[in-house]
Formats: structure tokens, C-alpha cells, sequence
């Protein structure tokens, strides 16, 4: 088997292939590391931290301290991210450079649907898995590329904190690293086209993440229609229309997180007879191609871009790669779950409202704010709310929304009881610690528990 890029995805894939006996051999011209550990899910995480710390400084004289002045070193926040990357980094080009895997370090591209180029070699499998993962999305807005602008990609890695920020954008790049700028310091505008931001998901979810972003300084624009862009250097402006007036912003940096497309570029699929769909790589639920041998998992497919995901999804394709004549295993998609790690924390999992209503799932759903729990008034972190969804006859738990303290260690309580194909009654019977941050589960559980029993 031959895996075409060795992030999180094809690491998963080469190391279930080769559980399978496969003889695996892995294509990747680096940076070595993949996306997550690199400039993704890691990097991002560890700057969130001294946010967080950042924020709760601010708050000093609330807990009984003296007040703390908050003076931010943005190059010393960059070196013990990079600490840290370096660290999960070479772990991982350890596990990709263990003699049971070839690795060739060089771009590959195919020649036909069984040969590949990879540098001056010409490589042949019986199996191929594509795994390169994705790159951010050009947007045409007239002016932007000359106005200058930086992806998290680079954002990254800036040691000079700009005194004003322009996001583009109110997804999970845009509202994670905007806060940590406007938690550092830094005048953040955010500019999002939906009428809330994390659009994907229940407005109740955005509204709230938006309003919490407000109170803490964050300019957020909703409804927002992107104009142009002009300026340059340390004074980039954007006009946009929103409520029917023309405004404009003008910001030291501006932060470009429209969305992210796979990364196709290169690889000649035309050669081997991949079918792509507006530069998404066409894959079944057994996350085979159009071409038989050929699968592709990970950001490339386009389907959810969630690094667990990916992962998951690197297994079943190694797995089926290698056994071809049993039956595959498919990807569930019932227990999806994505986590936003702004503060408030947002966490989802299974169906929403939105894809209830989409899919004509009858539902029952209640909800409770943290402002009312206990343990959130205790820590000081009372904003957001829980949002169970349950099946009006059994009480099965369908989805759950978590905006709130820790909301992505919450949802794991919830996607337990998914995984098992549990109910609300359930919910209510399991024992929960007093006083926990959990315990405010029970409560919608409860209302929804008694909504059953009166259907
Ligand atoms: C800022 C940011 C924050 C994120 N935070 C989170 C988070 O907190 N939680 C979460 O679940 N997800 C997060 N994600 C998403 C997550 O990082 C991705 O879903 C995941 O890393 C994708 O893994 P992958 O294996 O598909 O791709 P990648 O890890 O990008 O791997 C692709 C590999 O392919 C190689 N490659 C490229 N072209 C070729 C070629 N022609 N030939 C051979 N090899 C090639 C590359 O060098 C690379 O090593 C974040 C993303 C971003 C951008
Ligand atoms: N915590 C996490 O798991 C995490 C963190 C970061 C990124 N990611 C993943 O990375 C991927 C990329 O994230 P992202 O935030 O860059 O993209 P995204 O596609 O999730 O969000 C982009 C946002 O930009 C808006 N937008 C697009 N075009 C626009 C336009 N012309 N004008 C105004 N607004 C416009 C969209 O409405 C959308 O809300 C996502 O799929 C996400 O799942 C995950």
C-alpha cells in the first residue's frame, strides 16, 4: 500500500494497513508532523492557554486579589508553543520514519490509477490512500491579495502583536484566534457573512458565543457582506455592507480564515481516475474513490475537517484496503462531534436542531443555563447553556449542544451515552458527583425525562 501524505489521516491508515500485514510505504514531502500538531489543533490549543490565563488576571479583584496588570509578551506565548509542537512533532516523524514503513519524502503525483511519482522514483501498489490534507481557501474579494493578509498559518507564528486585528470569518479559525488576540490585547473586528457566527450549527449556539465575544470587548459583525479591500502594511482596510450601510474597518493585521479546501494541487487525479467534485475527492461511506483501489480520508474528502475524525477515518480505509474481499466497515457519522475551544466553550454532538428539522427527525429538546448551576456560579463561569435532544417516544438521546465551562469534556458524558444508544431516562439514573460542573446534564435530562413520560 502506498499512503500519499502521513498526517493524522494517513499515519492512521499506515499503521492499521501494517497491523493488517500490509507492506506500507508513505509519500509525504513535509514538513513532517501534519496539520494538527503543526498549525492546527496544538499550536492553536497552547495559545489559547495563556489566554485563558490572560483573561482570568483580568478578573484578579473578583477572586480577592489585588488587581494584576496584564502586560502580554506575544514572542514568549510563540516559543513555548513551538516547545511544545517541536515536541509533538518529532514523536510523530519518529512513528513515520519506523523501518516497518518506507517513507519517501517527496511530493508524490500520479503517472496512471497504479503509478505514482514520488521525486525521480516511480512507485506501484496494490492499494493507494490519499491523505493530503487542506490548504486555506482563495476568496475572491477585490483587493484583498494586495491589501496583504495572513492565514492561520502564519498568524501563528507573528512575535509582534498587532494593536488592531481584522478577522475574516466567524468559523472555528477566525473565533479561536480572535479571541486570543482580543485577550491579549489587541482590537479584533470580526466579520461574519451568516447571520451568526459558527453557522453550521444552531443559532442559539452562535448568538450565545457571539454576545459572550461582545461582552469581552471582541467587535463582532454579523450579516455582513465583504465589499473590497485596499491599504497595505500596518493599515489594511475592508469595506463591507451591513444593515444596508457601507461601513469599513481598518486594521495593523488581517486574518483571512474563509474556510479551508483540500489540497489537491499536484496530484494529477486526472491520471488516475479520481472523480473530484469541485476539487473534493468523491469518496463512498467505506471511503473508497471512484477507483476501487484508490481511498482518501482526512481533510482531502472535504466531509468535516476534525483531526478524530480523520483518524477514524484512516483506519477503516487501511482496514479495507486490506481486505478487499470482506465486507468494509463504514463510517457512522452518528456520533460527530466538534469542539470550538473559544471561551465560552462550544461542543456538539449528533444531530442538531437545524439537521432534525432537515431530516424531518421528530424531536423533543430542553435546555438549562449555566447562570443557574451551581458549580459554574462557584468558578466564575456562568455563560452558555446545555441542549439535550431527545426522541419524543424512547427518550434516546439524538444530539447535544454544550456552550459553557469545559464544554468539551462535557459532551463526552453525552457522547457515552450516544455510543450506547442511551436515553435522558439514563441520564437522570447515572449517579453525577455534587458539586461537578456534569451535574448540570441531569437537569434538561430531567425536563425532557417527564416530557416522555406525559407523550
Ligand atoms: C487553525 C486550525 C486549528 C484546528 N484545530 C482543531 C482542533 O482543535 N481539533 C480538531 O479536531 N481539528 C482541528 N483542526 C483541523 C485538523 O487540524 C485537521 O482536520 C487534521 O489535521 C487533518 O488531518 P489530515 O491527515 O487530513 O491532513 P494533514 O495533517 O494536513 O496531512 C496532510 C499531509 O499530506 C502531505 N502532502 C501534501 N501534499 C502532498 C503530496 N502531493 N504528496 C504527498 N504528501 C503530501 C502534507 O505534507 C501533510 O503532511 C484545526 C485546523 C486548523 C487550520
Ligand atoms: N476546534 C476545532 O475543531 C477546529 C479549529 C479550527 C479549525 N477547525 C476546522 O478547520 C476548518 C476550517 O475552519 P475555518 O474557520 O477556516 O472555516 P469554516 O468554513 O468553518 O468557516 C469560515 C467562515 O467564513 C464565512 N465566510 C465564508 N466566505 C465568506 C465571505 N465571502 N464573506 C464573509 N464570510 C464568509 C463562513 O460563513 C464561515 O462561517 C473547519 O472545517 C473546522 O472544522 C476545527
Amino acid at each position: 500500500m502506498i499512503v500519499i501524505g502521513g498526517g493524522s489521516a494517513g499515519y492512521a491508515a499506515a499503521r492499521t494497513a501494517r497491523d493488517s500485514g500490509a507492506d506500507v510505504a508513505i509519500v509525504d514531502p513535509g514538513p513532517l508532523g501534519g496539520l494538527c500538531i503543526l498549525r492546527g489543533c496544538m499550536p492553536t490549543k497552547t495559545i489559547l492557554r495563556s489566554a485563558e490565563v490572560a483573561a482570568l488576571m483580568r478578573r484578579a479583584g473578583e477572586f480577592g486579589f489585588a488587581p494584576v496588570e496584564v502586560r502580554s509578551r506575544l514572542g514568549a506565548i510563540v516559543d513555548r508553543k513551538n516547545t511544545l509542537v517541536r515536541e509533538f512533532a518529532d514523536y510523530r516523524i519518529q512513528q513515520l520514519r519506523d523501518p516497518a514503513f518506507t517513507l519517501y519524502e517527496s511530493a508524490a503525483r500520479f503517472i496512471s490509477p497504479q503509478l505514482i511519482q514520488a521525486g525521480s522514483r516511480h512507485l506501484t501498489a496494490r492499494s493507494f490512500i490519499l491523505a493530503t490534507g487542506s490548504i486555506p481557501r482563495d476568496v475572491p474579494i477585490p483587493g484583498l491579495r494586495e491589501a496583504g493578509y495572513l492565514t492561520s498559518d502564519e498568524l501563528l507564528d507573528v512575535r509582534e502583536q498587532p494593536d488592531s486585528l481584522i478577522v475574516l470569518g466567524g468559523g472555528p479559525v477566525g473565533l479561536e484566534l480572535g479571541q486570543f488576540f482580543s485577550r491579549i490585547g489587541t482590537r479584533v473586528t470580526l466579520l461574519q457573512r451568516s447571520l451568526h457566527v459558527l453557522s453550521h450549527l444552531d443559532d442559539d449556539i452562535g448568538s450565545t458565543l457571539e454576545q459572550a465575544l461582545r461582552e469581552d470587548g471582541m467587535e463582532v459583525l454579523t450579516g455582513v457582506s465583504l465589499l473590497r479591500a485596499s491599504g497595505g502594511g500596518r493599515a489594511k482596510t475592508v469595506e463591507f455592507l451591513h444593515q444596508g450601510e457601507t461601513k469599513s474597518v481598518t486594521g495593523a493585521e488581517m486574518l483571512q480564515a474563509l474556510g479551508r479546501r483540500p489540497n489537491i494541487d499536484g496530484l494529477q487525479l486526472g491520471a488516475a481516475g479520481v472523480k473530484v467534485d469541485e476539487d473534493r475527492v468523491v469518496v463512498d461511506g467505506t471511503l473508497r474513490t471512484s477507483q476501487p483501489h484508490i481511498f482518501a480520508v482526512g481533510d482531502v474528502t472535504n466531509l468535516y475537517d476534525i483531526v478524530h475524525i480523520a483518524i477514524q477515518q484512516g483506519e477503516l480505509a487501511g482496514f479495507n484496503a486490506c481486505h478487499p474481499h470482506g465486507p468494509p466497515k463504514e463510517f457512522d457519522d452518528r456520533l460527530v462531534t466538534e469542539v470550538i475551544f473559544t471561551d465560552p466553550q462550544v461542543a456538539v454532538v449528533g444531530l442538531s436542531e437545524k439537521a432534525c428539522r432537515a431530516r424531518g427527525v421528530p424531536y423533543l429538546t430542553a435546555s438549562y443555563p449555566f447562570a443557574d448551576h451551581g458549580k459554574a456560579m462557584v468558578l466564575g463561569s456562568t455563560r452558555g447553556f446545555v441542549k439535550l435532544l431527545a426522541a419524543p417516544e424512547t427518550g434516546r438521546l439524538l444530539g447535544a449542544a454544550v456552550v459553557g465551562p469545559e464544554a468539551g469534556e462535557l459532551i463526552h458524558e453525552l457522547i457515552a451515552v450516544m455510543y450506547y444508544h442511551g436515553t435522558v431516562q439514563d441520564l437522570v439514573r447515572m449517579p453525577h458527583y455534587h458539586p461537578t460542573l456534569a451535574e448540570i446534564l441531569t437537569y434538561p435530562a430531567e425536563s425532557l425525562a417527564e416530557q416522555v413520560r406525559r407523550a
